[in-house]
């Protein structure tokens, strides 16, 4: 099982059940709506910071109430970062993960499914505050949205790793606000270290990126997971496109 500290820095969303038990789910899941609805609302807010051609008086006047509805939201705020969370279904949840967090706005937020052959996928759309070159998606983020799918290869496998290296090849600039798809998928499972490989393709079918990695569980965490079973090399790509962002 695991330990509420040792698991503190650990990506997992959704992949465990939790081994904290909720109060009242039915309280939390309403939390959740308003936590997510929240957040989706400030993602609305900074894409139209990028986009808006209002004149200064008023880019001025929102600044100003933008600052007090941050001061409310300071006025209970808990110190550092979300860590692990347990949701209102008892799974483990890193709700403030920069990729898939749900109580975060900078998040797009992806929403990746597997399975336990270690395939995953994600549908995704970036939109103007993901710009790198104009027009495009920023490659720092083209190599976060590979490093969050092919990194929920391992954790569906019950072998939650760190990255230890995800090495990128782009070889087509990556539209913004079009559809794209993230797969991943495994290459070779080494004890504690999993390789992984996976890609982005644009709605053409193309490739845009393609990244290889290995992800390793670190010894720290090694003691809280079953011993690793042994070699899924050759396991085919694929799983299923995701849903719509939702609360759960
Ligand atoms: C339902 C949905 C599910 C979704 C789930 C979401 C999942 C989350 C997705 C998250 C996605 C985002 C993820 C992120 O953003 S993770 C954030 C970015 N990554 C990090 O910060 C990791 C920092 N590094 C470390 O913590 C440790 O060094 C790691 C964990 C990597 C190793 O740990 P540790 O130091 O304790 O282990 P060890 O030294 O005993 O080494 C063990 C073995 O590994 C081999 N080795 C180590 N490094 C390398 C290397 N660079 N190349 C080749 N090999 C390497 C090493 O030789 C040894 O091999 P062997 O001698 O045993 O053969």
């Amino acid at each position: 099982m695991f330990n509420r500290e040792r698991t503190r820095r650990h990506m997992t969303d959704g992949a465990f059940a939790s081994p904290f038990p909720v109060e009242d789910p039915v309280a939390l899941a309403a939390l959740e709506v308003a936590q997510s609805g929240l957040a989706a609302a400030v993602r609305a807010l900074a894409d139209a910071t990028v986009r808006t051609r209002v004149a200064a008086p008023d880019l001025a006047a929102v600044a100003e109430q933008v600052e007090t509805l941050t001061a409310r939201l300071l006025a209970e705020a808990q110190e550092g970062p979300l860590g692990l969370e347990t949701d209102s279904a008892g799974r483990l949840r890193d709700h403030g993960n920069a990729m898939v967090g749900m109580r975060n706005p900078i998040a797009p937020p992806l929403v990746v499914t597997g399975d336990e052959s270690g395939s995953t996928s994600c549908a995704l759309t970036l939109g103007a505050g993901y710009e790198g070159p104009p027009g495009y998606v920023h490659g720092g983020i083209v190599a976060a949205v590979l490093d969050q799918v092919l990194g929920s290869v391992p954790a569906h496998l019950g072998l939650p790793g760190m990255t230890a290296y995800l090495n990128t090849t782009y070889r087509r600039p990556t539209p913004l606000g079009a559809p794209l798809h993230c797969r991943g998928w495994v290459e070779r499972v080494d004890g504690w270290k999993v390789h992984a490989r996976g890609e982005i393709r644009d709605a053409q079918d193309l490739v845009t990126a393609e990244a290889e990695a290995l992800f390793v569980v670190p010894r720290w965490a090694r003691e809280h997971l079953d011993r690793p079973t042994g070699d899924a090399a050759g396991t085919a790509p694929g799983g299923e496109a995701a849903q719509e962002p939702s609360a759960s």
